[in-house]
């Protein structure tokens, strides 16, 4: 993944706001945290990794793939889990929303569903298939968000702030499956224990990269920032 001088700027009624000022980055560790204040521009940079947020000017490749021109190969590359798995949970039941994401892997309708409640018993919801996905618990919520993007077999995860709604037991669930996989993880998160498991972050400021290098140096680099 590389980022060109890419900038992002919205225009508001004030005139033109910078949410991510001219930023170069080769990002290739196995795992990269990505931390900082509220509002600093951390879910822009997430974003803009698999096209949901295009630069103002710049680019972004992902194995030399454009973010903006190859949009649709992209995004097939770049999973993305949001902070709130209800905004990725669309079908009526657990089975079908994973058998959604497997839509273009398995043409076959009955394969498909096979397939789905083998996936569904690996993050432990095997009886929850027929459920609606309302009726499930916030992690038990994000495990399904998770293996359905996780279904669709993507190269990269980037993740948004994953654990910021869930308990403790669930965080822990969560992050021992983000952490187990195989895939390049970009994670978003406020929890400074999970940017310790990286394997590089980054602490965003202010819609500027303030400091990058081994999590352990990016995390105290952020403490001395905020007096914590
Ligand atoms: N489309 C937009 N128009 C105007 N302002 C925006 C837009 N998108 C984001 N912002 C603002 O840009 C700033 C950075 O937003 P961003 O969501 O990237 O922050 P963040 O670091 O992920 O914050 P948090 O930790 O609260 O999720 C915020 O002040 C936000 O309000």
């Amino acid at each position: 993944m590389a980022l060109d001088e890419v900038a992002v700027t919205v225009q508001t009624p004030d005139g033109d706001l910078p949410l991510l000022q001219p930023t170069t980055l080769r990002l290739t560790e196995h795992r990269i945290a990505v931390i900082g204040s509220n509002g600093s521009g951390k879910s822009t940079l997430a974003r803009l990794l698999n096209g949901l947020v295009e630069p103002s000017s710049g680019h972004v490749t992902i194995d030399g793939l454009d973010t903006v021109r190859d949009g649709p190969r992209v995004r097939r590359s770049v999973g993305f889990v949001f902070t709130n798995p209800d905004a990725q949970l669309v079908m009526p039941t657990c089975a079908e929303d994973i058998a959604l994401s497997l839509r273009r892997t398995i043409k076959d309708k009955k394969a498909r569903h096979a397939r789905a409640l083998e996936i569904l018993a690996g993050v432990g919801l095997a009886d929850k298939a027929d459920t609606t996905v309302h009726a499930l618990s916030g992690g038990q919520k994000q495990m399904l968000a998770l293996a359905g993007v996780l279904a669709t077999d993507p190269r990269i995860l980037v993740a948004d702030e994953p654990t910021t709604l869930l308990d403790l037991r669930n965080t822990r669930i969560v992050a021992d499956r983000l952490f187990s996989l195989s895939q390049q993880l970009v994670l978003v998160t406020h929890d400074l224990d999970l940017a310790l498991r990286c394997d590089r972050a980054l602490v965003v400021d202010d819609a500027r990269i303030v400091c990058d290098g081994p999590a352990a140096d990016a995390v105290s680099f952020y403490r001395s920032l905020v007096g914590a």
